[in-house]
């Protein structure tokens, strides 16, 4: 694991811009793996702007999101589908056709978890994935007691995350208790891993993730196990480590 420290949040922000413009300089037709959560939206905001300034194109590349709440059709304005498209694909190239997120109002979640695997698959695997970080150490939809080997699956979410995104919802009984998430398998099969953390509510989980044992009660600890992680923190989640 390498762990890069920034300032603060909009510094974390452009250095997380610079690495994953790199790899899309380097390959065109990579693929992402995006997060959505209020730590990327800096991320796209300066990955807009490299696009803007012509020294990024996405229009070869392929993306595939972490995870969606069950029962919210995609024009929800709490889907991730809506978050996706005002915070980051209504200001890039990426072509409509190679956006993936799964489906979370299909009668069948089985078969959408199945298919959305598949397609990361029949896409060549994940080239870099995006992460934030659950105050308890989740990662994706992947709450504390997660089993490691799993794929894409169908998640109840925890107390504390339904609570933490309340924030996002007009009242705080409307956030959906369940999710389609990528599994941790999914999520350790991408080449590269990007996990970006600020503000001190994070502090606790980063310290886990980054120095802990490796446990299912912290799901983000199963990084230290991959080969390729780069961690992006600002100073006030940096402060335990
Ligand atoms: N499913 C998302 C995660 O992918 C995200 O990392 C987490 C943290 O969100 P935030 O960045 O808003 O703190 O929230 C949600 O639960």
């Amino acid at each position: 694991m390498r762990v890069v420290t920034a300032r603060d949040y909009d510094q974390m922000s452009r250095k997380a811009s610079y690495i994953v413009a790199s790899r899309v300089i380097l390959n065109p037709k990579c693929v992402l793996g995006l997060a959505t959560g209020d730590t990327p939206k800096g991320l796209y905001r300066e990955l807009a702007f490299l696009f803007r300034a012509g020294d990024v194109d996405f229009s070869g590349v392929t993306t595939f999101n972490l995870d969606e709440y069950v029962g919210l059709a995609p024009d929800h304005p709490n889907s991730y589908q809506s978050y996706m498209r005002e915070h980051f694909f209504r200001f890039v190239n990426v072509s409509p056709g190679r956006r993936h997120i799964p489906d979370g109002t299909v009668p069948d979640l089985a078969a959408e978890c199945r298919r959305y695997e598949a397609a990361i698959e029949r896409a060549g695997g994940i080239d870099l994935q995006i992460l934030g970080l659950g105050r308890d150490g989740h990662i994706g939809f992947n709450e504390p007691d997660v089993k490691f080997e799993t794929g894409t699956h169908v998640v109840t979410l925890a107390e504390s995350t339904l609570e933490a995104n309340a924030r996002f919802f007009a009242h705080a009984g409307d956030v959906p208790r369940s999710a389609i998430s990528m599994g941790i398998r999914t999520i350790m099969s991408a080449r590269r891993i990007l996990l970006l953390a600020a503000g001190a509510e994070k502090a606790e989980a980063i310290r886990g993730a980054v120095l802990g044992a490796v446990t299912p009660d912290l799901p983000a600890s199963v990084l230290q196990l991959h080969p390729n992680v780069t961690v992006i923190v600002d100073e006030a989640a940096a402060r335990t480590l």
